[in-house]
């Protein structure tokens, strides 16, 4: 096999993992590749076996032709191959100070054998790297190796409880069988494909809402080197799937579905054991809402009880209902609870108007004069408390936009204001002018260092309609009400993750990082400076690669 390659243009030569030579890539690619064939009542994807250079058209069966060889938008077809690594051609400058690795995860395997997922959240992991070192760039990807994964390519059948599939129970005996094994845990998922955190001491997890779902990996070779096993005894199976990582805690939240409430937990660096810090007992409603996320400011931890909770009857069924694991109960109501990390007391729980969010994006403490903390700041992408949006997550409706249909539901940055002088009510409105990120709102970064601080910009996904999936890169600034959008026409760009520039002094001085899935099947590393958000480097990869959730940054020592 050749050295790498791309169209003769490469300026380095390394040892890629897997070499590739780019001028005859698409013989490779496209053998490995994997296209659509005609199924009874829609399309499937399928790999092929044999290089495709030109489409091959196959009647499908209701008459229509049917271009084979890719009409997905990459974003939302399965990774072409288990991993690949290799340097790319920089256009631009990747600034000298921006030293180590960009990893983001996400779910980017979508079928096994001929049966294809029905939810974005259902593919299985899969890792991106982005190693910069002297303004060079080393990309790479791999498959997360989790026991799902694992299973379902070893007997080509989907084997552990994802997010929305059932693994399909061979008899009733069995399906009692399964039932059992659901309360146990056994049967869920250990699918790590929502996020990747590096721990205060060097570990870098992969996660997902399950507990079994926390698997170490290493950051350079993208190996996958096992799970991360809780030695305290605390149970449960479910975790928030965005945990708040610092160098010197890990803090997450645990929903009890059984009396209904969120236990708050804190694990340090150097160990695998979580420590309660305090309960929070819901206010109402039959089940916790769902904790996606959760924000923290210096002092205190933001528990929300989102009406979206999760539904234990959903939990057992076989098929998907429209709001899979959960269920929508606005008479329950919605309600924000603040605990004070040092003493695990709760010091508010107040009553908001009805939200959705997957995302909280900071949270601050709010001071009078004296310097007395009046009330807490809370901010989320805030899904105008319409819960259809995990439904529109479908694979099938992200695979359906024809460039017309505005499908994607409003959404903006929610601005919660909790009162901390007793008062039962807290506010939600919208930070700034949904229309200027064209009411679309998700997938959202900020300055590490303003965690749980007073923070003016956000970096967040928007919209450019007509769209049915956030297709624009938005710089959020929540003092000016102001929004800067970048926008490719036919792209879907991932969450612009913010990296601080060693030394810097103005929020808004680093880079922000997204990796970006083109219309023609193509992908492209996107570095955008953080303050002017103008453009300063790309570096196209070998092929698209599917969309992925979230990231983290492992500097260089
Ligand atoms: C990718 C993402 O953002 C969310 C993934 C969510 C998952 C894998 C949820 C899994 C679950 C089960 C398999 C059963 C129990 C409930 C729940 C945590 C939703
Ligand atoms: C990608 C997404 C929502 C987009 C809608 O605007 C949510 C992802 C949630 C999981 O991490
Ligand atoms: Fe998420």
């Amino acid at each position: 096999m050749g050295s790498l390659s791309l169209s003769g243009i490469c300026r380095h030569q390394f040892s890629p993992l897997i070499m590739l030579d780019f001028n005859q890539s698409n013989h490779r690619i496209e053998k490995a590749g994997f296209v659509r064939k005609p199924e009874k009542g829609g399309l499937t994807i399928t790999q092929v076996a044999s290089p495709l250079r030109r489409p091959v058209i196959v009647p499908s069966l209701d008459n229509e032709t049917v271009d084979r060889r890719d009409p997905n938008h990459v974003a939302w077809t399965s990774v072409r191959q288990e991993r690949w690594e290799g340097e790319l051609v920089v256009q631009g400058e990747i600034p000298l100070w921006l030293k180590g690795t960009y990893l983001r995860n996400g779910p980017g395997l979508w079928h096994i054998e001929d049966y294809n997922f029905r939810h974005l959240f259902d593919g299985y992991a899969t890792l991106v790297k982005l190693q910069f070192e002297n303004g060079r760039l080393i990309a790479g990807h791999r498959q997360v190796e989790s026991e799902a994964y694992k299973a379902a390519r070893k007997n080509k059948k989907v084997c552990f409880r994802e997010f929305s599939e059932v693994p399909k129970s061979e008899n009733f005996m069995a399906y009692v069988g399964d039932i059992a094994k659901l309360f146990s845990g056994a049967s869920l998922t250990d699918n790590a494909n929502t996020g990747v955190v590096k721990l205060g001491d060097g570990r870098v997890v992969c996660l997902t809402e399950t507990q079994k779902g926390s698997l170490v990996i290493d950051p350079n070779s993208l190996e996958t080197l096992g799970r991360l096993e809780y030695s305290d005894s605390l149970g449960g199976l479910i975790h928030s799937a965005h945990p708040i990582v610092t160098d010197a805690e890990f803090l997450t939240l645990l929903p009890d579905l059984v009396n209904p409430g969120y236990l708050v937990v804190r694990m340090e660096p150097g160990t695998n054991e979580r420590k309660v810090i305090g309960r929070v007992n819901c206010r109402n409603g039959p089940a916790p809402g769902w904790v996606h996320s959760f924000p923290v400011t210096e002092h205190y931890v933001v528990v929300p009880e989102m009406p979206l909770r999760y539904c234990a009857q959903n939990l057992l069924r076989a098929e998907p209902t429209p709001l899979y694991k959960f269920e929508w109960h606005p008479e329950s109501k919605a309600f924000l609870h603040v605990m004070c990390k040092a003493s695990g007391k709760i010091v508010a729980s107040v009553e908001v108007p009805l939200f959705v969010t997957f995302h909280f994006i900071n949270a601050y403490e709010e001071e009078d004069e004296d310097g007395r903390v009046t009330a807490i700041i809370a901010d989320c992408c805030e899904h105008n408390a319409d819960a259809t949006i995990l439904d529109q997550l479908r694979l099938q409706n992200l695979r359906s936009f024809n460039g017309k249909d505005d499908l994607l539901p409003d959404a903006r940055v929610g601005r919660f204001t909790i009162p901390l002088d007793g008062s039962p009510y807290g506010k939600l409105e919208s930070a700034l002018e949904p229309d200027e990120h064209g009411r679309g709102m998700d997938m959202c970064s900020i300055n590490p260092t303003k965690l749980g601080k007073k923070y003016r910009y956000a970096y967040a996904c928007g919209a450019q309609r007509p769209c049915h999936f956030p297709n624009t890169l938005t710089k959020l600034d929540l003092v000016k009400k102001k929004a800067k959008n970048w926008h490719e026409a036919g792209a879907v760009p991932s969450e612009p993750f913010f990296v601080a520039r060693p030394g810097a002094t103005e929020e808004d001085d680093g880079v922000a990082i997204s990796l970006i899935s083109e219309k023609n099947g193509n992908g492209y590393a996107l570095l955008l400076d953080g303050s002017t958000f103008e453009e300063i480097a790309r570096a196209k990869l070998p092929y698209g690669l599917p969309y992925g959730l979230h990231g983290c940054w492992v500097p260089k020592e």
